[in-house]
C-alpha cells in the first residue's frame, strides 16, 4: 500500500455515518472521530496539504466550523496563515456576505475585511462537499475581493448531491467519496 493509501485507510477506518441527523433522511458523515485521533488528524492533514504545493498557494481559507479545524492544521503544515470564512454575525468587520442553501437548510457566510488582497492564491478547506452551496459561496466571497481560488480541498465528497458541478472549473481535491 502507498503512503497516501495507508493514510486514506486510517481516515476510512475512523469516520462514521450517523443516520437522521440533523433531520430525518439525512445520513450525516461525522469526522470528529477522525480528528480526535492523532493518526487520523495527521493522515488527514497530510493528504489535504498535498492538494497545494507550497509555491502555488499564499493562504488557507477555512470554512466554518469544521473547516477551521482542518484548515488550521493544513495551514500549519504548509507554513501559511489561515483566513476564516464565518457564519453570519460572528465577524466584527465584514468585507462581503453570501447566502446559500445546503443539504439540510440555508445559511450565510461572511469574509473578514483586510485579509485577502487582489491576486492572493487561496486554498479553501472544509470537511464535506455535499450540494456545494457552502463551497460555492466561499469561493465567490474569495473571488469577490480579487483573490484566486487555487483549489478546494475536502475530506469527503457526496457525489450524489453534485456539489462538484457548482464549483465550475475550480480544482477540487476530495480525499474520499460516499
Ligand atoms: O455542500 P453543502 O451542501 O453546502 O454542505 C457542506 C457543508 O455542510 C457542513 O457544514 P454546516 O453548514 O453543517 O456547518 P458547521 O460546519 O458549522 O456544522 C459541512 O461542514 C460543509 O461546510
Ligand atoms: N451528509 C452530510 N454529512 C456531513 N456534513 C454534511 N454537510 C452537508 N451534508 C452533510
Amino acid at each position: 500500500m502507498t503512503a497516501s493509501g495507508a493514510d486514506l485507510a486510517v481516515i476510512e477506518g475512523l469516520m462514521r455515518a450517523v443516520e437522521d441527523f440533523p433531520k430525518p433522511g439525512i445520513r450525516f458523515w461525522d469526522l470528529t472521530t477522525v480528528l480526535a485521533d492523532a493518526e487520523g488528524l495527521a493522515a488527514t492533514t497530510r493528504l489535504l496539504s498535498a492538494a497545494a504545493p507550497r509555491a502555488e498557494v499564499d493562504v488557507v481559507v477555512g470554512i466554518e466550523a469544521r473547516g477551521f479545524l482542518l484548515g488550521a492544521a493544513v495551514a500549519q503544515a504548509l507554513g501559511l496563515g489561515i483566513v476564516p470564512v464565518r457564519k453570519e454575525g460572528k465577524l466584527p468587520a465584514v468585507a462581503a456576505s453570501r447566502s446559500y442553501d445546503l443539504e439540510y437548510g440555508s445559511a450565510t457566510l461572511e469574509l473578514p475585511t483586510g485579509v485577502l488582497t487582489p491576486g492572493t492564491r487561496a486554498l479553501l478547506v472544509d470537511d464535506v462537499l455535499a450540494t456545494g452551496g457552502t463551497a460555492a459561496a466561499a469561493c465567490e466571497l474569495v473571488e469577490g475581493c480579487g483573490a484566486h481560488v487555487a483549489a478546494l480541498a475536502v475530506v469527503l465528497e457526496l457525489p450524489a448531491l453534485a456539489g462538484r458541478e457548482r464549483l465550475g472549473r475550480r480544482p477540487l481535491h476530495a480525499l474520499l467519496a460516499r
